[in-house]
């Protein structure tokens, strides 16, 4: 059985940091991937180029001394985008991609897209300029079953959207149905985040005994052959799909409540879960395409230079439950299983 595998430093192609106590606490257990995008769902969101530019300096600082970690930043996209700041973030190097959340969809997201006639000149410069669009897929019509959310979304908004720009490249970020997995197939400039825990959990997760709201996040977890299809996807090797962890850090205090947050914390474990998924689909020697590869190639990135290990030993590896953000905690995703494959820098 083999022991040890050797991948080019992973990047983390869809990543929440949050800011103040909360960006300073989770910052460290990402700072060991090379790149990751970063969410700009902050309150208020990161609209304009300067606000990106500023978020990422305070990332660098929350960041510890010697990490190599680039964060790639985003702006939220509105009604209200202007296409020229988001040009002139580009070519400035400030952002990487531009973030659509329909309005109302998830977290922080009351300021997302109402409108899109409204943002098609955006959509136009960003093509234009080979700007990537990084798209939350889900309808927000409460009349739209929320199983169905993601698939009624490709059929009704980012099917049209592409018709109307094929030259945009999209992600569609932290797909959870074959739906997803058949769409990001089915064309060109286009490819898919596929987080950690989608690879692991379906929807019995969250009612397992009782409500479990760690396993609760946006897009929910969708049923048993969901969860295969994405773990097919992830395991191919194709070139379109790519981890985004979606690490979603909520204070323990705002997930236990009556109407609690979406999101799974899943940066302190993720590369030990990931080892197992591929090492269960016999997968291995896919895992660097994976986490290191594709989604620098979507990108028009090179890879990472330098290499990380993961060794799998007897003993499982250990990892806090839970870690301390100033008064708070914040609860580590719990694959359900042990993590028997260790993460090593080199
Ligand atoms: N994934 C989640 O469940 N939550 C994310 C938002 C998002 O990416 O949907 C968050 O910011 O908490």
């Amino acid at each position: 059985m083999t022991d040890h595998i050797t991948l080019r430093r992973p990047d983390d192609w869809h990543l929440h940091l949050r800011d103040g106590e909360m960006l300073r606490a989770v910052a460290p257990h990402s700072a060991g991937f090379g790149r990751a995008i970063i969410m700009p769902n902050l309150v208020p969101p990161v609209v304009t180029g300067q606000q990106a530019a500023a978020y990422r300096e305070r990332i660098l600082s929350a960041v510890p001394e010697g990490a190599t970690f680039q964060p790639q930043m985003t702006l939220y996209l509105t009604d209200t985008t202007d296409p020229a700041d988001v040009i002139k973030a580009h070519q400035g190097g400030v952002i990487r991609a531009v973030k659509l959340y329909p309005a109302g969809a998830t977290t922080n997201s009351d300021s997302g897209v109402t409108d899109f006639d409204r943002i098609r000149p955006v959509f136009e410069a960003m093509a234009e300029a080979g700007i990537p669009l990084c798209v939350h897929g889900e309808v927000t019509d409460p009349d739209v079953d929320i199983f169905d959310r993601e698939a009624v979304f490709i059929d009704r908004v980012l099917d049209p959207v592409r018709r109307a720009n094929p030259e945009l490249k999209v992600v569609m970020e932290h797909i959870t149905t074959s739906d997803g997995v058949a769409y990001a197939r089915s064309g060109e400039n286009i490819g898919a985040t596929i987080t950690t825990h989608h690879l692991v959990i379906n929807r019995n997760a969250i009612f397992a005994g009782g409500i479990r709201p760690h396993y609760y996040c946006l897009p929910i977890a969708k049923r048993e052959t969901h969860r295969l299809a994405l773990r097919e996807a992830a395991t191919s090797g194709d070139a379109r799909f790519f981890l985004g962890t979606d690490s979603a850090p909520h204070p323990d205090r705002a997930k236990l409540q009556p109407c609690g947050c979406a999101g799974c914390f899943t940066a302190p474990n993720t590369m030990s879960i990931l080892a197992h998924v591929f090492e269960e689909e016999g997968a291995l020697d896919r895992l660097e395409a994976f986490t290191s590869l594709n989604g620098a190639a979507f990108y028009e990135l090179l890879p990472n230079e330098d290499r990380i290990r993961l060794t799998r030993r007897d003993i499982p590896t250990e990892y806090p439950a839970t870690i301390v953000a100033g008064d708070e905690t914040v609860t580590v995703f719990d694959p359900g299983f042990p993590l028997y494959w260790h993460l090593e820098d080199l």
